[in-house]
């Protein structure tokens, strides 16, 4: 799914972490130090989030019912501007606040910041929503060699200027990717890919692909796995899903003396 290409060379020992709405509210303290460690040991990190619960809200507020397609929300011209503000103007800056408010020197951008550009993804099935279809990593090296992480929110834009809605494990993916990220990491409620109630350790682009097809992984999980198969696919080397503990770090998906990622998502079991 993911197109993105980026306009400049790679963010070295750079790290995406996307947090999901779902794990958002109650964000541990223990997960903030955790940034501040890697921020701290010299990593470039990426922060990605989402807002899903926070959209549904607000679009209930107003009596917007709206569905979802592969875990993808179908989004009318009617949300869009709920949505855009709500990622942007509510969740974005919560966000900022609380890691500048831990130490974590941040700021907070979208796709109208120009880090990255968007157009639409199937705008007869989805409506208005977005896919990364190039990423500034200049503009991401510049923030981070000052000293200041990217906190960027699922919002992007047309070149007209329309917003756009993107799924948050897609831009994460589409960043990770346009960067060369050494690693994406997509934090959300569940230890890792559930299959009979267990926590799979890792798992293979044909599991994902069958337990697609049979319901295993189903709703918000098929947009992270698929954003993991399209990150090692462009040669993000590690994938990790995972809940805020962190408990096994980022496990490698790929030899390093191999130069074709093997394709591998691992989670954190
Ligand atoms: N096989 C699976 N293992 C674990 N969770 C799954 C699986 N399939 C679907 N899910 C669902 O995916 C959810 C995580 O996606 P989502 O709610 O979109 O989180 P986020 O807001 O963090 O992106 C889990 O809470 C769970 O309900
Ligand atoms: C197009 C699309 O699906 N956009 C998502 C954006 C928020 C998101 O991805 O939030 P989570 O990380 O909490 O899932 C949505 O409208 O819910």
């Amino acid at each position: 799914m993911t197109t993105s290409k980026s306009t400049q060379a790679i963010v070295p020992n750079c790290h995406v972490i996307k947090i999901g709405g779902s794990t958002l509210a109650n964000l541990s303290q223990a997960f903030i130090k955790s940034l501040k460690r890697r921020v701290e040991a010299g990593q470039n990190l990426i922060i990605v989030h989402g807002g899903g619960p926070d959209i549904n809200n607000a679009l209930a507020e107003q009596g917007i019912v709206s569905e979802t397609v592969n875990g993808i929300r179908v989004t009318t011209p009617e949300m869009i501007h709920t949505i855009r503000n709500i990622l942007i103007g509510d969740v974005n800056a919560r966000l900022v606040g609380k890691m500048n408010a831990s130490g974590i020197s941040s700021a907070g951008l979208s796709g109208f910041d120009g880090v990255f550009a968007s157009n639409y993804l199937d705008q007869e099935t989805y409506g208005e929503v977005g896919v990364v279809t190039e990423v500034n990593a200049k503009k991401f090296q510049l923030l981070l060699k000052a000293g200041i992480i990217p906190v960027v929110a699922c919002v992007g834009t047309t070149i007209e200027g329309t917003p756009l809605n993107i799924n948050a494990d897609t831009l994460a993916s589409g960043i990770a990717a346009g960067v060369q990220a050494e690693s994406l990491l997509l934090v959300t409620d569940t230890p890792g890919i559930k299959k009979d109630g267990e926590t799979v350790r890792s798992v293979s682009e044909q599991d994902i692909r069958k337990w697609i097809a049979n319901g295993i992984i189903y709703g918000g999980m098929i947009p992270k796995v698929q954003a993991a198969l399209d990150c090692l696919e462009a040669g993000v080397r590690a994938v990790q899903i995972t809940d805020d503990t962190l408990m096994g770090t980022t496990v490698k998906a790929v030899n390093p003396l191999l130069t074709r990622p093997i394709k591998e998502v691992h989670t954190n079991a």
